[in-house]
């Protein structure tokens, strides 16, 4: 299914403007919604699972009205929220046997079909009787994406799953959402560009409830080639670097500064030309150095 999102604005009570005039298509697969804390995503996010009113604007998924059809959303729709908590004292099997419930799974051999079914696709069902205080971060997540795929949703929505995970559990989970994402819509959200490189056939960057760029994530990368340029500096430098250039990021590299710049052509001063990744995209657009398919979304 895919979901048309237009001019959606949502402002707080407090004054705070969350979303600003976002449009967006978001097509069936993986779609990475990427911005730093407070952009707006987890806002964007409720709105679209039907737990928060927005105050302007239009979506749609397919033809339904998503903000006027909740009900017919809801059935359509599974959802892990951003701070997903579970019942610590009961077991990961009871407890989705009871959400199952709660979906109007009332016969009990179908039930436990399912529920099964959901233990065994997230790796969960060797341990589907430990209680879930007991869980790892990441067992409790996959085991949120168990509950959020409950009733065989079109349309699933992932509010920052991968915060707090250890690699091991991370690629464990990417491997688990990317399976998903082969039939159905997935929007993932995320202040963490890796999982969008490796997940996402599409994506949105967001900041202050405005959308900045979208699209599928070679493009967005071939679209900055050539106007990345990198050097290490020493830390004494680093604030002489920051007014000459615009230094999109800086990160150590065996504890030294390495720096990336944006420039339209060589910004002398020894940089050296690098082939971007998707961190520069992200890092040269919330810098507002780039802001090329802002318009396509
Ligand atoms: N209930 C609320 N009342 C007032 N302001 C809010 C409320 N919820 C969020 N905000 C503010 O709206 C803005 C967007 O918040 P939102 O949670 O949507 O961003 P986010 O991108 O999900 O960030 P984070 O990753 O930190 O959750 C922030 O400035 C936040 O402080």
């Amino acid at each position: 299914m895919e979901l048309e999102i237009r001019n959606l604005s949502k402002t707080y009570a407090n004054g705070v403007v969350a979303l600003d005039g976002v449009t967006l298509r978001i097509p069936p697969g993986m779609f990475g919604l990427l911005g730093p804390n407070g952009a707006g995503k987890s806002t964007l996010m409720r709105i679209l699972a039907t737990l928060q009113e927005c105050d302007a604007g239009s979506v749609f998924l397919d033809d339904i009205d998503v903000l006027d059809e909740k009900d017919e959303v809801r059935r359509l729709l599974g959802y892990l929220p951003q701070d997903f908590g579970v019942y610590p004292k009961v077991s990961a099997y009871e407890l989705l046997d009871h959400f199952a419930q709660l979906k109007g799974l009332a016969n009990r051999a179908r039930r436990r079909e399912v529920v099964d079914g959901l233990l065994q696709q997230t790796n969960l069902f060797e341990v589907r009787d430990q209680r879930l205080g007991t869980f790892s971060g990441g067992m409790k997540q996959r085991f949120g994406i168990a509950q959020a795929l409950l009733g065989d949703p079109q349309l699933i929505i992932v509010d920052e799953p991968t915060a707090g995970l250890d690699p091991q559990e991370r690629v464990r989970f990417h491997n688990l959402l990317s399976d998903i994402g082969q039939d159905k819509t997935v929007i993932l959200s995320t202040h963490i560009v890796s999982d969008v490189a490796d997940l996402c056939a599409n994506m949105a960057i967001i900041n202050k409830g405005h959308v900045l760029l979208c699209g599928e994530p070679a493009r967005l990368i071939e679209g900055i080639e050539g106007k990345i340029w990198a050097r290490f500096v020493s830390k004494p430098e680093l604030l002489a670097f920051q007014k000459r250039h615009t230094v999109i990021s800086t990160r150590l590299l065996s504890g030294r500064p390495m720096i990336h710049v944006y420039a339209e052509r060589y910004p002398g001063d020894d940089f050296e030309p690098v082939h971007p990744t998707l961190d520069d995209v992200y890092f040269a657009t919330i810098a507002g150095r780039h802001n090329a398919q802002a318009g396509n979304c």
